[in-house]
Order: C-alpha cells, then sequence, then structure tokens
C-alpha cells in the first residue's frame, strides 16, 4: 500500500455531528451513480450454512450442496453453529463501538497517519488514503489493523481503551481463524481437489489477516453517498460480523443491488478475489457496497485472510484443463494488495486486470 502523503480530513463521525444541515460535503458526493444507493430494495434470500453439521463426517452432504450453490450464486453466506462464542462476538462488538465512542483525542492516538510526517500508513484509526482530489470519500471511519503474522502486530495502534480490546480482538482473531481454516477445506473438497489443504497451505506460513472495524455515523443524505464504495474484496475469504440491528450491506447479483439481512448468530462469509484466482473462476468473489442511514449508525469488523504477500498465486493446476484454461495470469499478491487500492478509488475491480 503506497504512502502517498495527506492532508488530515476531518473523521466523518465529526463531520456527521457537526452538521446542522441537511447536507454532505461535496467530496462525498458521489457523482457517478445519481440515486442508485438507494435502488435495492429485495432481500438476498442469502443461505445460511449449518457449520457443525458441515464438518460432521456422515451427514455433511445436503450442507456441502448448499455452501456450492450459495458461492455459486451469491459469492456469499452465512454460516451459524460457527464455532466462534456468542460472547466473544458481543466483546467484539462492544469494544470496537465503545472506542468509536470516545473523544476524537483519544481515537488520534492510533491515527493512520504517522505522527511525524502525516504520510497515510494504512493502519490505525482514520479514513482512506486520498491519493486524488476528485476521490469520492465514503461515509465512514475506520480502525485497521494486522493481526496476523501474530509478531508483525503494532500493538501501539491496538487501542488502550475500552480496556478489553486487545483481548477481545485476540480472541475474535482466533476463533474466527480456525472457522477460515475449515471453510477453506470444506471448499477445497467441493472442488474435489486431492489435498483437503490445499487453500490453507496456500495461505503460507506468513499469511495475512487484518481486522477492519467500520463505523458508519449516520448521513443526512444517504442516498447521496456511499457508506463504502462497490468492490469485491481482494482476500482469500473475509468473515464479516455486521451490525446486530442495522443493515446497509447490498450485493450486486444479475445487476441488481440486493440487501443483505442480517441474521442473529451467525457470521457473514465473503469469497474474495484470491480464491476466485486459485479456483480458476469457478468461485467468484461478489461486488458489494454499504449504504448509509440517515437515523442510525452501524458498525461492521471484517477479518481479511490473505496469502502471504511474497508468495504468487494462480489457478491450482488441478482446475485447469483443456475446457478450461488458466482464467487469470499468476500473480504476486503483494503486487496485487498494491494496486487494489488505486483501483478500487477508482470504483475499478483490479481482479479485471490480471483476466486472460
Ligand atoms: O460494513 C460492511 O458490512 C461491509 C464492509 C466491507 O465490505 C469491507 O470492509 O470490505
Ligand atoms: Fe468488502
Amino acid at each position: 500500500m503506497g504512502s502517498t502523503g495527506a492532508a488530515r480530513e476531518m473523521p466523518v463521525q465529526e463531520l456527521a455531528g457537526a452538521l446542522g444541515t441537511p447536507d454532505v460535503p461535496a467530496p462525498y458526493v458521489v457523482r457517478t451513480h445519481k440515486d442508485q444507493q438507494l435502488a435495492a430494495t429485495v432481500v438476498a434470500p442469502v443461505p445460511v450454512i449449518d457449520h457443525s453439521r458441515l464438518l460432521q463426517k456422515d451427514d455433511s452432504a445436503d450442507e456441502a450442496g448448499k455452501l456450492r450453490s450459495a458461492i455459486e450464486s451469491w459469492g456469499l453466506f452465512m454460516v451459524s453453529n460457527h464455532g466462534v462464542d456468542a460472547a466473544v462476538i458481543e466483546s467484539m462488538r462492544a469494544a470496537s463501538r465503545e472506542f468509536f465512542r470516545q473523544p476524537l483525542e483519544e481515537k488520534q492516538r492510533y491515527s493512520n497517519l504517522d505522527c511525524c510526517d502525516e504520510q497515510f500508513q494504512s493502519e490505525g484509526y482514520g479514513n482512506d488514503r486520498v491519493s486524488s482530489p476528485d476521490q469520492t470519500r465514503d461515509w465512514t471511519d475506520r480502525l485497521y489493523l494486522k493481526v496476523e503474522p501474530e509478531d508483525e502486530r503494532r500493538i501501539a495502534l491496538w487501542p488502550a481503551h475500552p480496556e478489553n480490546f486487545r483481548d477481545a480482538l485476540d480472541e475474535f482473531t482466533k476463533k474466527c481463524g480456525k472457522l477460515k481454516d475449515e471453510l477453506l477445506r470444506a471448499m477445497a473438497k467441493l472442488l474435489e481437489l486431492d489435498d483437503e489443504d490445499y487453500f490453507v497451505d496456500q495461505l503460507g506460513e506468513k499469511a495475512l489477516s487484518n481486522a477492519r472495524c467500520s463505523y458508519y455515523p449516520e448521513c443526512p443524505r444517504p442516498e447521496l453517498v456511499f457508506g463504502l464504495k462497490p468492490h469485491s474484496d481482494g482476500t482469500v475469504v473475509t468473515v464479516l460480523m455486521v451490525d446486530d440491528s442495522v443493515g446497509g450491506l447490498q450485493v450486486l447479483k444479475d445487476g441488481v443491488w440486493w440487501n443483505v439481512p442480517i441474521i442473529p448468530q451467525t457470521l457473514l462469509i465473503l469469497i474474495g478475489d484470491q480464491i476466485e484466482i486459485m479456483s480458476n473462476g469457478i468461485f467468484k468473489s461478489p461486488v458489494h457496497r454499504v449504504i448509509t442511514n440517515a437515523k442510525k449508525e452501524r458498525l461492521s469488523v471484517a477479518l481479511d485472510y490473505s496469502v502471504d504477500p511474497e508468495r504468487e498465486i494462480e489457478p491450482s493446476p488441478q482446475l485447469v484443463n483443456e475446457k478450461r484454461p488458466a482464467l487469470y495470469r499468476k500473480v504476486r499478491v503483494k503486487d496485487y494488495i498494491a494496486t487494489y487500492y488505486n483501483h478500487f478509488f477508482q470504483g475499478e475491480m483490479v481482479i479485471d486486470t490480471i483476466k486472460i
């Protein structure tokens, strides 16, 4: 991720609090998709996969079939009985909410702008890097932290308040990591790969995972802005804890934006670009976005799982044959991630650049 100099932007939370008029500042107004933000009215019938059944030796066939159809039709699905205790999820949620509720000065101790030269450093609290003056800003503030490899954590950027934040994130990460490995094994089985551990092994010993706590303040003009622009995730998979009462996540399917429902006690799994590449396009990473709400704030916590950035990925040789030649070029993950944001800011999908 580049480190272009960035002017300090006002957090959206402060902006939302300061607005006395029903208006949003021009840099947040989406120019190209007028009124599209409110277009979705249909709730996506996204399948719920019972994870404990998926893991059972003799009773997994139905669940595996559901998983396949969920991935093929939506590129995302919910998991229930996922092994991440409700208490772990609730502490993560509460600790993140508590963090964003604090005064600005407290949050800025973890700023994503370096304290000395104000260079953007991606980890920490703040907004996206602004790389060009005409970049449309998203109506969100974020706390972005590397959680794995564990020895690369920058603990100084992990909030010390609320006091349980660090433990909550550590616990959430560990439990979700196990879930992610189990799901990747189930996905390798679906593709009939010889090695059930194929995707887990591809991640490598220095696999990267980041936590993204996103806070979307209420917005006076939801129809004019994005909470988060349309994108597909540049990950292998993303485990997402959505807000427990406020919707806003939408997924694009067959040219239509669908609302992703909130289903209590589930976690949402998104197929990312990296597994799209490794599965030679059999799995597709869905384009999704977040819209804001005029009356309510929203909070989500995402765990991004990526192959070790130093490694290269390509379609699994077992999924390439004469009938289905490789659809993607081999790419170094670090290069993929580096170009990801430039495309994201332009509203383009980086995966299109490596399609053969
Ligand atoms: O806030 C959400 O529900 C989705 C966030 C998301 O898509 C992302 O962080 O990549
Ligand atoms: Fe996403």
